[in-house]
């Protein structure tokens, strides 16, 4: 019996500090009317929503300076079980910038910190550490300077020697190299996935296609795609699905598709079939965009299950 059912790796950690800020005006003096600062990084994210969802996990990552034990005292103070390396440098800080007049949400992300060799092989010993005692494993994020590309697929193949299942959510050269580890499930959205197979993916069905087509060239056993208002498309060997959402007020669209992995991530745990896994992703997604902060502030459970009961399923195979 493992004795945690989830452990989330988050290479590239972050502070989100947002503003909301009306008719944003480059190369001018802007001021904001608002602000807020939450933990942020994407598998940070996940581990605080999961943590709010009641289910036994840790956070691994690498952290730096006065923002990295900023970051680690706030998940801390939340109850998150963290494990960080070290690192020289700081831990970054992704300034988002919401327009209430027009809904558009500007993401400026930092590079993060440099973490050299060392280091790296540092996370990939406690990541063995962590393994041998999870049921699943989360790759979250973007990889920070000096991790090269294949980093993620390293760490998926050092995972998978320990009988955890390993899951993916990343972008750009980092999710090409990978997806080549065969993770058990991957999310993309509609833009990572149209980057990855160098074409525009603009409609579920497309995206239905696109998903299926990477299980069969990957051997990946699950491939979720978001799709944001229109919700997740997924394919696996229990048949492919579309989940929509309900319309919504949107206050924060971002987290939300790490809010969606959580969702899946527990329908998983709890051995629900794949679609419902889908269901309770998308309802918990959607959940997160009435919320103001990235991801969601004050994540519960029983608030997925009334959203779940808004979602709509439907079998596309
Ligand atoms: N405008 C919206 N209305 C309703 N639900 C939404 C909306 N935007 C996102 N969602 C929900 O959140 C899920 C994930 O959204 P999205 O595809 O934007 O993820 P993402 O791009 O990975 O997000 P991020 O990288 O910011 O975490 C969707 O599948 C849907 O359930
Ligand atoms: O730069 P990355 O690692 O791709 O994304 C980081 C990030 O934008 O993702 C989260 C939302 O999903 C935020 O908390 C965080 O700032």
């Amino acid at each position: 019996m493992k004795k945690r059912q989830v452990t989330t790796i988050t290479p590239n950690p972050a502070i989100d500090k947002t503003y909301w800020l009306e008719g944003l005006q480059p190369g001018r003096q802007n001021r904001v009317s608002r602000v807020r600062v939450d933990p942020g990084g994407k598998g940070l994210n996940i581990a605080r929503l999961l943590k709010g969802y009641d289910l036994e996990v840790a956070a691994i990552g690498f952290f730096g300076g006065i923002i990295g034990r900023e970051l680690i005292h706030m998940l801390r103070t939340e109850g998150v079980e963290i494990t960080p390396v070290f690192v020289d440098g700081n831990t970054r800080t992704n300034t988002k910038i919401m327009d209430p007049t027009s809904g558009e949400e500007t993401e400026i992300n930092e590079p993060g910190p440099y973490v050299g060799a060392g280091e790296q092989k540092q996370l990939l010993q406690l990541l063995s550490d962590y393994a041998v005692q999870s049921g699943y494993t989360v790759f979250s994020g973007s990889l920070p300077q000096g991790c090269p590309a294949d980093y993620y697929r390293d760490l998926i193949a050092t995972a998978q020697t320990f009988g955890c299942k390993t899951l993916l959510d990343t972008s750009g050269a980092a999710l090409r190299e990978g997806i080549k580890a065969a993770p058990d499930l991957i999310k993309p959205n509609q833009q990572e996935l149209s980057e990855l197979l160098g074409r525009e993916i603009t409609t579920p069905a497309m995206a239905a296609e696109a998903a299926m087509e990477l299980r069969r060239a990957y051997g990946i056993a699950v491939v979720v795609v978001s799709l944001g208002a229109l919700g997740a498309v997924m394919a696996s060997e229990e048949g492919t699905y579309h989940a929509i959402p309900p319309k919504v007020k949107p206050e924060n669209t971002i987290g939300a598709g790490d809010s969606l992995m959580a969702g899946f991530i527990y329908g998983m745990v709890s051995d629900r079939p794949l679609a419902e896994c889908l269901r309770l992703g998308v309802a918990s997604g959607t959940l997160a965009v009435t919320d103001q902060a990235t991801s969601v502030a004050k994540p519960q459970f029983e608030a997925v299950l009334a959203m779940e009961k808004r979602v709509e399923l439907k079998r596309l195979d």
